[in-house]
């Protein structure tokens, strides 16, 4: 996707995408008010692995460079293509002050939130995209045809989240996701006031009391691609399909992932492992992508968590090029973002991920993101994000101590111990110094006892 602002031929030609957040004559990123710059664009120039075979032919390799080659730089919280908005969690006229966001398991929502989550993700279905703009051809046909750029609804957008809270006035919100870790054959969220039942009269459709039964998908004719040199437009086709746990080819696709599933992923310590793909084993990134067991040994019979959720659906929600059509894909992955985000709080260790040791795909421009998800398996993985401060309405089941765990408390609980042997030892001794000096004293009149002390209380008796 574009800025529309930068898709007119002479911005093209000029390679530069910086326009004013603000509308200001020649104010790029809105450097005036120390937003931005508008720098040059650094793109990871070593070349593929051998498991990318199509090297030279998307235009999605080197992102954004084929098309621009400098682009805005945000300062500190500023944020977007201009450095117009204010980084999600952030609000205030300088992008200060900390939003408090609680993401909600969406089975939590009360009958009036789900109205209103329903509703906006049917108004963002509806609504154009008021910045961005999608191609649907390729560079070479791009290049001074200023006719290939289409408009796209907010929805059927990649990126449309971020935008998402803006749309309900309320920046506190985020979007609440689908704990699909819940093992079994039901999809619990495909009921009418959320995702949509299952139609009674079709098993692969939803049902007409659902809003989402009235959907049509866009990207469908992926074959275009190859027949035509055309990308995905914004013409939308058929319903959505679902069929939850209906695929009777594939046992292995008819359940859940289980929470112990969640809970084994969540142990991995390597964020990835080389080939940095989907064949990678004892990495986090593979596993919780599906491609791996939950316990991260790489087997190519197997789908798990995120992959299997998705396979679940059976229908539109289970076919890469088609998923996001289903609304369900947008509570998939908040849950999936989720998972990552609190792995991040269980290894700290492991968040310094190397840029530099980073996959294609991983980069940094996500103030441009392609217009469809990296080729690599690595579809919603950035470099590890600031603490936004989120926080989660449901806890995360209790981690398993490990024995390392055990073997330190122990070892601290025995030094307590002898501490205490030894306090007690020494005062031990010198009271029993202490009351052979005093006893006669002791044995007098000013000895006060403790009733006495309620009895009288007088604190200017003296107390031995
Ligand atoms: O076959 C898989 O493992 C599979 C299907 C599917 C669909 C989808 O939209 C994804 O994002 C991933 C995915 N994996």
């Amino acid at each position: 996707q574009f800025p529309r602002e930068c898709t007119s031929a002479d911005v093209l030609r000029s390679a530069r995408c910086c326009p004013s957040p603000f509308g200001r004559a020649n104010d790029p990123c809105g450097a005036s008010l120390g937003r931005g710059q508008c720098v040059p664009v650094q793109a990871d120039t070593r070349a593929h692995g051998p498991q990318y075979p199509h090297v030279g032919q998307d235009d999605r390799e080197r992102w954004p460079l084929r098309f621009f080659t400098s682009a805005c730089r945000c300062t500190g919280n500023f944020y977007g293509y201009n450095c117009g908005r204010c980084k999600h969690g952030f609000t205030g006229a300088n992008c200060d002050t900390p939003v408090p966001v609680v993401r909600r398991n969406v089975m939590s929502l009360n009958p009036t939130e789900r109205r209103a989550f329903i509703n906006a993700l049917d108004q963002a279905k509806r609504t154009i995209h008021p910045d961005l703009v999608i191609a649907t051809r390729r560079y070479e046909e791009i290049f001074g045809n200023i006719t290939i750029f289409e408009n796209i609804t907010i929805y059927n957008f990649f990126v449309w989240s971020h935008y998402y809270s803006d749309m309900l006035g309320d920046p506190t919100f985020a979007l609440p996701y689908w704990n699909f870790g819940i093992g079994g054959n039901q999809c619990d969220i495909c009921t009418d006031d959320l995702m949509g039942a299952r139609s009674s009269f079709d098993e692969n459709a939803i049902s007409s009391n659902s809003i989402f039964s009235q959907w049509r998908v866009v990207c469908e004719s992926v074959d275009d691609y190859d027949t035509l040199g055309t990308i995905c437009n914004s013409t939308e086709s058929s319903p959505i399909r679902r069929n939850p746990a209906g695929n009777v080819d594939r046992p292995m696709v008819q359940k859940l992932p289980e929470p112990q599933d969640i809970e084994a992923c969540l142990q991995l310590i390597t964020f990835d492992t080389p080939p940095f793909y989907s064949t990678s084993t004892d990495s986090f990134r593979n596993t919780i992508e599906g491609y791996s067991s939950p316990d991260g040994t790489y087997d190519p019979v197997v789908r798990s968590l995120h992959n299997l959720a998705h396979l679940f659906l059976n229908g539109t929600g289970g076919q890469t090029h088609l998923s996001p059509n289903d609304p369900i894909f947008v509570l998939l992955h908040t849950y999936t973002d989720a998972i990552f985000d609190e792995w991040l709080r269980r290894h700290p260790e492991s968040q310094n991920y190397p840029l530099e040791n980073a996959p294609i795909g991983h980069n940094r421009n996500y103030n441009m993101v392609p217009f469809w998800p990296p080729i690599t398996n690595a579809e919603m993985f950035v470099p590890a994000p600031e603490n936004l401060g989120y926080s989660y309405e449901a806890t995360w089941p209790a981690r398993p101590i490990t024995l390392t765990e055990i073997i330190t408390i122990a070892v601290i609980v025995a030094l307590v111990i002898v501490a205490i042997i030894f306090v007690a030892t020494t005062c031990a001794m010198r009271s029993r110094a202490h009351n052979s000096e005093s006893r006669q004293h002791l044995l007098g009149e000013q000895y006060q006892r403790y009733d006495d002390h309620d009895a009288h209380s007088s604190k200017s008796q003296s107390v031995v």
